[in-house]
């Protein structure tokens, strides 16, 4: 479904990625881990094209290269993001967020009333603007709205980064609910927990490289690896 092959990526000059591979399968949920300013959320925006340039490797979604795809076209492939910091219409209504994605025939997957029973939350706050919510409410909005764009593939940049653990939890059990529905993920993840609950595969990267991979069960049979890579030094 999707693949990244030798993927180099620049900030304007800035190197961040120096050699990203990986794949994702249908239906596979994939974390990735690594230390803080590693190239996490660097590796998803290389993928939508958000803020910085691939500069060389190659990324294939259903086979089909997205190189010179603009970041809207690679939405309409199947690729749904949600950035790190959600970018919610603060002065917009929860309805009118959930819009923003466009028309949604009645056949979709992904239709307001199913969005609605996954964060309950959303529909009782449906007319209110999204920029008086908590955070944990706004980053239920940013999924939905992802999940509006029928997405096959959804990258998940921390999802419950600065969020409270109850709400936290709530944003994971709603992870684990579309895991069960079968949608593909790659989410950046620090929180070993939820690792547990979701993952299906690990990567780890490290100083823009992806290092090493395997299921979780192997993950936790090498405790030398998250030693090495994940313990601050
Ligand atoms: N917009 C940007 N402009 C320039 N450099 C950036 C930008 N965003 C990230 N970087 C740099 O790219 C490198 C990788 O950062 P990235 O945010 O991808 O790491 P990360 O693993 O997601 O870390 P975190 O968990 O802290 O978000 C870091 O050196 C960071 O300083």
């Amino acid at each position: 479904m999707l693949r990244l092959c030798g993927l180099h990526a620049s900030y304007g000059k800035s190197e961040a990625l120096h050699g990203i591979d990986l794949q994702i399968g249908p239906g596979e949920v994939v974390c990735l881990i690594g230390r803080n300013g590693v190239g996490k959320s660097s590796t998803m925006k290389a993928i939508v094209r958000d803020q910085i340039t691939v500069t060389a490797g190659t990324v294939e979604f259903d086979g089909a290269s997205l190189d010179g795809l603009r970041p809207h076209e690679i939405v309409r492939l199947g690729v749904g993001y949600v950035p790190e910091d959600r970018r919610v219409f603060a002065s917009l209504s929860v309805l009118e967020n959930l819009r923003v994605p466009g028309p949604v025939e009645a056949r979709a997957m992904w239709t307001l009333e199913r969005v609605f029973a996954l964060f309950p939350q959303l529909s009782e706050y449906r007319h209110r603007r999204a920029g008086v919510m908590s955070g944990g409410e706004q980053q239920m909005l940013s999924i939905a709205r992802a999940l509006l764009t029928q997405p096959k593939l959804l990258l998940l940049d921390e999802p419950h980064e600065g969020l409270a653990p109850k709400v936290a939890e709530e944003v994971v059990d709603a992870i684990v609910a579309l895991k069960r529905e079968g949608v593909s993920m790659m989410i950046s993840e620090q929180a070993l927990n939820t690792i547990r609950r979701c993952a299906d595969r690990l990567y780890v990267v490290d100083r823009g490289r992806t290092v090493w991979d395997g299921t979780v069960d192997a993950f936790y049979d090498h405790p030398d690896i998250a030693r090495k890579y994940l313990m601050v030094q």
